[in-house]
């Protein structure tokens, strides 16, 4: 086989919401070592903040026709309509890419994508190298991932199939599932305790022995997630879902919301009422961007659970309106009424 001919190796990074993923791209793209990346990048809420925080990275080499967002929804759903052709798009390039990273939404199962690189129209030109599961550390101690024992013991009593209660849970399984290698990301929140426990936890998920490498920011030797050769789409088998091949997942315990965020308050100011608006019954994930007075750079605002931050990542566009978005994702039903109140203060 020539080396035109050779099969373009693709990472897929999946990962619950605010587990780390954008973070891990933009340090891979950072330390590509020369290489030629291209980068897919998926959300659930219509915003595409995770394309433009890429794409805006001002990283040498890597230019905004490097990173192709698919935006509506969930890649998982959409493969045929959205995710084959672009990257039937990206292989067509004059300059094809030498290695594609694909970050799935939050809430996206990642068999189904794993499952499309068998498709006729890409089986010969690409594969995936590996699956890669970025965890959030501190959220899984907390047992956000967790079923509640009563619950599920009363549920089975009434039925034997194996449903969780908790609809967190049963994307968090799909997605270690799946993986080749999982991340154990932001170490940094966690002590050594909980991390121990944390590792147990996932591998009592596990039928197999994966390889857990503890990080924080996803900073990692690149070498460690490129290049593992895994070509997951020929061992569907050996990655268990919850979800049968062609069966639905509809996100019907998700919602997500896109709000506007005041400009013109001070960064502090802010952060009392993002960490108000986290706090609100069934909210999972916050993120969005602002102006504030005095500064010629955005605010980016995020918020994981309860635990909210910001920084400012650019410059103003000259004819950008300097306004501000926030997209809210949470429990189907979440209190999206708390969340404006918590927002206007
Ligand atoms: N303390 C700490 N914060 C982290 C770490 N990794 C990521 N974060 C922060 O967590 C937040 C979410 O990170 P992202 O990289 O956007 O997470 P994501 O998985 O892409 O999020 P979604 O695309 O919404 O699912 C951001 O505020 C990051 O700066 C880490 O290791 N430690």
């Amino acid at each position: 086989m020539t080396a035109s001919l050779a099969k373009v190796p693709c990472t897929i990074i999946t990962g619950f919401l605010g587990a780390g993923k954008t973070t891990l791209v933009r340090h891979l793209l950072e330390n590509a070592g020369g290489k030629r990346l291209a980068v897919l990048v998926n959300e659930f809420g219509d915003l595409g903040f995770d394309g433009s925080f890429l794409a805006g990275c001002g990283i040498e080499g890597c230019t905004e026709e490097d990173v192709v967002e698919l935006p509506n929804g969930c890649i998982c759903c959409t493969v045929a309509d959205d995710f084959v052709p672009a990257l039937e798009k990206l292989l067509n390039r004059p300059n094809p890419p030498e290695h594609i990273l694909i970050e799935t939404s939050g809430l996206a199962l990642p068999k189904p994508l794993v499952t499309a690189f068998n498709w006729p129209a890409i089986r010969s030109r690409v594969t995936v190298d590996g699956v890669i599961a970025v965890v959030d550390g501190p959220a899984v101690a907390e047992g956000q991932f967790a079923d509640d024992p009563e619950a599920m013991a009363a549920q089975a009593a009434q039925d034997s199939s194996v449903e969780h209660d908790n609809p967190l849970e049963e994307v968090f399984e799909d997605q270690i599932l799946c993986a080749d290698l999982i991340l154990l990301n932001k170490s940094d929140l966690v002590d050594a305790e909980a991390r121990a426990r944390v590792i147990a936890e996932i591998r009592a998920h596990l039928p197999k022995a994966i390889k857990i490498v503890e990080t924080s920011h996803g900073k990692v030797e690149p070498a460690l997630i490129v290049g593992l050769n895994a070509a997951a789409e020929s061992d569907l088998a050996a990655r268990p879902s919850h979800h049968g091949e062609g069966e639905d997942h509809d996100h019907d315990d998700f919602d997500s919301v896109s709000l506007p965020l005041p400009a013109g308050l001070s960064p502090e100011t802010l952060s009392i009422r993002m960490t108000k608006a986290a706090e609100a019954e069934g909210v999972l994930r916050l993120k969005g961007f602002t102006a504030v007075p005095g500064k010629p750079m955005r605010l980016v605002v995020q918020g994981v659970g309860r635990r909210v931050s910001h920084h400012f990542d650019r410059a103003w566009g000259a004819d950008e309106a300097r306004d501000g978005r926030l997209v809210v994702i949470g429990l189907k039903g979440f209190d999206r009424t708390a969340v404006e109140a918590a927002l206007a203060g």
